[in-house]
């Protein structure tokens, strides 16, 4: 009986001409998807321990953020998906407790390297918390803060900015003609979006998501449900949920934290809730703890 010619195989890539025409068909998939670009990690996470005084939060933590996808933080209660969003763009710095060993790397560099500013690196990874806190300002102040902050409004058109940026966040149609009114003044949902376009006003490479929909009612969720999609087509997202269902609809990516700060399956998201590794995530994803 005849080997396969190892030689030719590695030289072709391929050992038969269907197995090409699979690899055609799915590269062609691959490029009509306006969202598929070649996949790339945009944050390296590397050994990633936190600890608040004692306590040990995130337990030595390896994951990888992809480029303009949703990747989605799921698990219990208290397991430390905050934790480790806020861990970053180095949010942890702000609470005096905590302590983090390991690296985040973006774009090649670890964020915790002494020559890192950390305000600099929050312009390049923007956040969006639980509850909407637009800042007492108008509409338009608002969204042009970022953008003032960093001395780059003299330099460019800034009502087109502002537009541009609450356009994208689907806020542009409903308070066009009120920019100048307090955000403050919106609904809920309408901040919530408000605070989504502060964040992309200045072209963060990733905006992080603490449970941005908790706050709100169905529809407004449903909204921001949409938004966060439309973004992943820009901008990669990181969103920690407690909703399952949730997770499951808009992300790519999930992550599963369970007790004691571990992430215990990182994988595609159709993989974690239809057929996980691990007998604990699967435990939980079908609602027997947690
Ligand atoms: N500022 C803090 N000071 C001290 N301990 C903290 C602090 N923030 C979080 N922790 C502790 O770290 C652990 C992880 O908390 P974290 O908020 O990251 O979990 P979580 O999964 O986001 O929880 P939840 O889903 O309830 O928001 C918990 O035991 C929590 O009590």
């Amino acid at each position: 009986m005849s080997q396969p010619d190892s030689n030719e195989e590695e030289l072709t890539g391929s050992t038969n001409y269907t197995d090409e025409l699979l690899i055609e068909t799915a590269v062609e998939a691959e490029r009509s998807d306006p969202r598929r670009t070649p996949e790339s990690n945009v944050i390296e996470v590397d050994d990633l321990s936190v600890y608040y005084d004692d306590e040990q939060a995130l337990r030595s933590v390896d994951m990888a953020v992809l480029e303009k996808r949703v990747t989605a933080l799921i698990g219990p209660s208290g397991c430390g998906k905050s934790t480790f969003l806020r861990s970053l763009n180095r949010m942890n710095d702000l609470i005096d407790a905590a302590r983090v060993e390991g690296r985040v790397k973006l774009g090649g560099k670890n964020v915790y390297d002494g020559n890192v500013d950390p305000v600099a690196l929050r312009r390049r990874i923007g956040m969006v918390f639980q509850s909407p806190n637009p800042f007492p300002k108008s509409i338009y102040d608002n969204v042009a803060y970022g953008l003032r902050v960093q001395g780059k409004a003299d330099n460019i058109d800034l009502d087109q900015a502002v537009e541009c940026a609450l356009r994208e966040a689907a806020l542009w149609e409903e308070v066009a003609d009120k920019l100048e009114s307090s955000g403050l003044d919106l609904s809920g949902g309408q901040q919530q979006r408000l605070c989504i376009a502060r964040a992309i006003a200045v072209d963060p490479e990733v905006i992080l998501m603490d449970e941005p929909a908790s706050a709100l009612d169905p529809v407004a969720t449903s909204k921001i449900e949409d938004l966060i999609e439309q973004l992943a087509e820009d901008y990669t997202v990181v969103i920690v949920t407690h909703n399952m269902q949730q997770a499951a609809r808009i992300s790519d990516k999930t992550a599963v934290f369970l007790t004691g700060g571990e992430l215990v399956e990182f994988d595609d998201t159709t993989k974690i809730f239809e057929n996980p590794e691990s007998q604990r995530v699967e435990d939980y994803i079908t609602g027997k703890f947690g």
